[in-house]
């Protein structure tokens, strides 16, 4: 967050409503997958580069884990990282304490850290605070794979003579438990074979990298993985893809508060599924070589039922911002949240701004949800369109942080948002943008 944007505290935003935003943002390299391909980098002792960086939290987060790890991290021009983690050692504990509860990343460092030193610690992790988030698929998966799990007083620790391919089934295809098992797999003896895996672009993408540095990995259908262990992996150059879970907040943006933005870098392939439930509530877009640009295609939204599920279907992610386009939406839509069981935390908020929305806990959709009679509001049942009014918000994650700015941009008069500093993890320079799309931000 820039200094002048934040006088008012430097968690705090202050937005004025009422105007369109217009004009261009450019995506880097996508939140999911950045710090991922980082954590990659501890596979080989070759020099790793990074293109296109984005400076979000979660990136400096696994800076400086891998740091504390002893590998170097360099950026050798504004967003060009390099990593060597040739001198890397074990975790220590003071490490994992210092990270625990930091991001959902440091658990990934478990399949390198047993391919290179036969130990790793399960550190506790954070993130966003959207459900209870449990790992017991990954530490499933590594035990699978010949890992041995001791709890030494609370501290859980992983430990393996080495790890060994073995045929793995996801309960659930979990995008961290599906990049754990290829994390792990890539350095492991033989071959393993993942099913019910998860398949979001940001696992393709880390996939591309590990091929780049000597795995063997292939992508069948029907959810398999299947992964045959190398002995040693080398370095690699790589540009992450774009962040098409930022592509689509401004998206929502453009909307919602009916104005029309360029967003430069935006690819289609990844975003398919939202594009059509964008056309279909009444969004429009048009498709370049250099990027995506999304505006309302008539003076009026029209309502949706929707249901967010594990990719290609509509990703969680998209969520919170979209559901601010439909209360400006005509008619009532219908949102089954099925990936997570608590992501409508942020809805209240929105209420007092003069949304009406409904949470139910019966699952208000066709889909098969984990969530249905164990007492989650899961579903939520907004009318529209109606006017918002400036409010004083706390943003509680990431995603809501975004809607809730989107929200103030509509509303009517000041609203006053607290905990900007979340919204970091994932968006760059967000003040930034926002000005140069004409957001009007008190004392920026
Ligand atoms: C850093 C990152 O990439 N975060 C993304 C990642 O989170 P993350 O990898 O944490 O999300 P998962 O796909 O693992 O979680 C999906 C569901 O599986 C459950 N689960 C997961 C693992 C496990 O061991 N046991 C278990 O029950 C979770 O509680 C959740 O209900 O994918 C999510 C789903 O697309 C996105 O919302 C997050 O933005
Ligand atoms: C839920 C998210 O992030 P994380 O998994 O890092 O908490 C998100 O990016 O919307």
């Amino acid at each position: 967050m820039s200094a002048s944007a934040t006088a008012r505290g430097t968690d705090q935003m202050i937005l004025r409503g009422g105007k369109p935003l217009s004009g261009e943002v450019a995506l880097k390299g996508a939140k999911n997958a950045l710090p991922k391909i980082m954590v990659a980098a501890l596979l080989t002792a070759e020099r790793c580069t990074l293109r296109n960086v984005s400076r979000i939290v979660d990136v400096a987060i696994v800076s400086d884990l891998i740091t504390a790890l002893g590998g170097e991290v360099t950026y050798t021009s504004p967003d060009v990282l390099e990593i060597c983690a040739a001198n890397l050692h074990p975790m220590e504990r003071s490490v994992l304490k210092e990270f625990t509860g930091k991001s959902r990343i440091p658990i990934l460092t478990c399949g390198p850290l047993l391919a290179r030193f036969g130990e790793a610690p399960v550190p506790s992790l954070g993130g966003c605070r959207i459900g209870t988030r449990p790992v017991d698929f990954h530490i499933r998966a590594l035990q699978d794979m010949g890992a041995q799990l001791h709890d030494e007083s609370g501290n859980a620790l992983l430990t393996c003579e080495r790890l060994y391919g073995n045929k793995i089934r996801l309960d659930y295809p979990s995008v961290g438990a599906t990049e754990q098992v290829i994390l792990a797999a890539v350095r492991a003896e033989g071959v393993t074979e993942l099913s019910n895996a998860a398949m979001e672009p940001e696992i393709m993408d880390l996939i591309m990298v590990l091929q780049k540095m000597g795995a063997v990995i292939s992508v069948d259908v029907d959810r398999v993985i299947t992964i045959i262990g190398v002995k040693v992996l080398r370095g690699f150059d790589h540009t992450p893809i774009p962040d098409r879970l930022e592509a689509a907040s401004w998206a929502s943006a453009a909307i919602a508060t009916n104005g029309r933005i360029f967003v430069r870098n935006a690819r289609q392939v990844d975003m398919m599924t939202f594009l059509n439930r964008y056309r279909q509530i009444g969004g429009d877009f048009r498709v370049t070589n250099e990027g995506i640009e999304f505006w309302r295609a008539g003076a009026k939204l029209r309502s949706s039922a929707l249901e967010t599920d594990v990719h290609p279907g509509f990703t969680t992610d998209y969520q919170q911002p979209f559901v601010i386009a439909l209360t400006q939406a005509e008619g009532v839509s219908i949102v089954h949240e099925t990936v997570y069981e608590q992501r409508f935390g942020y809805i209240d908020a929105l209420n007092r701004m003069g949304a009406q929305i409904q949470l139910y806990r019966e699952c208000l959709g066709g889909l098969r949800c984990r969530f249905g009679q164990r007492n989650y509001k899961h579903s939520a049942v907004i009318v529209g369109p109606t006017p918002l009014r400036g409010a004083e918000i706390n943003i509680p994650d990431l995603r809501a942080g975004f809607s809730y700015v989107i929200a103030a941009l509509v509303a009517e008069g000041e609203s006053t948002l607290s905990n900007t500093g979340l919204i970091e993890r994932g968006y760059e320079d967000l003040v930034g943008k926002l000005l140069r799309l004409g957001a009007q931000i008190v004392d920026a």
